[in-house]
């Protein structure tokens, strides 16, 4: 425990380096600044001039390049896009002020690590963070991961987590390699789920929150909507980055594409009991232990719709039983690999949280899952959209694996500019109904709802 004169003293003299001011740059520049710490930041040189002014009142300082910042920050972090990590640590890192702690901020550590062991000067210390959240969620409570790969000081690692505490985020000490395994699941996963959705809609061309009450109505749905409208309002970059970089997660988003395809195929084949003790065997694996509380409930959901119906008591108007092909195939894929969700929860972000909290509910709320089975074998109505919906999985998955930079982006690109009209207003409902559900969770990270 380090004292407060010490960190005072500190805060008078160390300064803290962002190479990279996007958005993750800028709120931990904000953050750090506003907490008494120095801070200099950059981002590419070309931005320099328009950067000065736009931040000429702010708490901290624009300089011209990684090379100015690197060379006066005694805690250097590359707030930058993951696949050009390398490039910017090969052009930066031999500029680092001797005896420096540097670290990054990129979703996926393998490379980032590779990077400044490749590139920096051996008296760097390497002591890697990633908050895992986006930029706009408040910081306090949410998992925070520290990497202490490479210090040569114990005072190192304090200096890191006196910077670090102004977050009030919840801090999780790991390897690099324990991280990238769990994002690939908490992460990589959750995004492919969640875009596989959005480009289904897409190919059939379905504002899915327009078709009345009769189609995608209700809690569950909202959830679908509003976090695939979520993702795809971002920088494709991010969810690229995270997935492609990661080996880890190659082979778990091919398995949730393999899982689709397969229940979809006992759908289709009308193999009801084989698809039953599948998904029971499945249920058995992943919620076998839960105890307590829901996280999630359909009326908590309802009113974060796009949708302007209601349902009433014209039988006309009854939502149609979806066959929640996404959810089963996730809860199915955790099963398949042999992996507790629950014990992911200290590497969860919110959408991770939200889309355990809806399977959950699917899997767990009595009678659901039978139902939802019983659609899914004898009323036809989604089948259409499910079999774009399997097309879509295996796209992706296949994106992944090639390590197509190109395609994820035109693929990402085409999906969002068919949503782009709905964007901001999904935006708004889906910000509120996240702030809602997290606000209802018990203790998101020691793994209990
Ligand atoms: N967004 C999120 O929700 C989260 C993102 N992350 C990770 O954090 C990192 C940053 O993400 P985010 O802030 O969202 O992305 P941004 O695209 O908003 O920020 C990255 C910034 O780095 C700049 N940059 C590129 N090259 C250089 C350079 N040579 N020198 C200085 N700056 C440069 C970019 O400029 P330009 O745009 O011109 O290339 C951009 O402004 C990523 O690795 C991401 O995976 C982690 C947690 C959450
Ligand atoms: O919560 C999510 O999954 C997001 O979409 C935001 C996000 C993106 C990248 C990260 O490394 C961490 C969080």
């Amino acid at each position: 425990m380090v004292s407060i004169e010490i960190v005072q003293q500190w805060k008078a003299t160390k300064y803290i380096g962002i190479i990279g001011l996007g958005d993750m740059g800028l709120l931990y520049a904000n953050k750090f600044s506003d907490a008494g710490w120095k801070v200099i930041c950059c981002d590419r040189e070309d931005f320099y001039e328009d950067l000065k002014e736009k931040y000429a009142s702010a708490k901290f300082e624009v300089v011209q390049n990684g090379h100015l910042v690197s060379r006066r920050s005694d805690y250097i972090i590359y707030s930058v896009e993951a696949s050009n990590i390398n490039k910017i640590v090969e052009m930066y890192g031999p500029s680092s002020k001797i005896g420096a702690i540097v670290g990054g901020q990129t979703s996926c550590k393998l490379p980032e690590i590779k990077a400044f062991e490749q590139h920096l000067p051996k008296d760097c210390n390497i002591i890697t963070v990633h908050s895992l959240h986006g930029p706009k969620v408040n910081t306090e409570g949410q998992p925070l991961v520290i990497i202490n790969h490479r210090s040569q000081h114990p005072e190192s690692f304090d200096f890191v987590n006196s910077v670090m505490s102004c977050l009030k985020s919840k801090r999780v000490y790991l390897t690099y390699e324990e991280h990238d395994k769990i994002t690939a699941d908490t992460q990589a996963v959750t995004h492919a789920a969640f875009l596989s959705m959005g480009s289904a809609w897409a190919k059939v061309k379905v504002y899915p929150w327009t078709l009345g009450v009769n189609k995608w109505y209700g809690g569950l749905e909202n959830v679908k909507v509003n976090i695939s409208l979520r993702i795809y309002s971002n920088k494709w970059h991010v969810y690229a980055g995270l997935a492609i970089t990661n080996p880890s997660a190659h082979q778990q988003i091919l398995q949730y594409a393999t899982s689709s395809t397969e229940l979809f195929t006992l759908m289709l084949d009308n193999k009801k009991q084989e698809l039953t003790e599948r998904l029971l065997q499945a249920r058995k694996f992943v919620f076998g232990k839960h105890t307590g509380l829901l996280l999630l409930d359909d009326t908590l959901l309802e009113k974060y719709s796009l949708s302007k119906n209601t349902v009433n008591d014209d039988t006309d108007s009854k939502p149609l039983p979806n066959s929640h092909l996404s959810l089963l195939a996730i809860v199915d894929s955790w099963y398949q690999l042999g992996i507790n969700p629950y014990e992911h929860m200290i590497c969860s972000t919110p959408l991770f949280r939200i889309f355990l909290g809806v399977s959950e509910y699917l899997f767990l709320t009595p009678g659901l899952l039978e139902q939802t089975i019983d659609a899914a074998i004898h009323d036809q109505s989604f089948r259409k959209d499910d079999l774009e919906f399997v097309i879509s999985a295996r796209e992706w998955s296949s994106i992944v694996s090639f390590s197509n930079f190109e395609l994820y982006k035109k693929q990402f690109q085409a999906v969002q500019e068919f949503f782009e009209p709905m964007l901001p207003e999904a935006n708004l409902i889906g910000n509120e109904m996240i702030k809602t559900i997290l606000s209802h969770s018990k203790e998101p990270l020691t793994g209990k709802y």
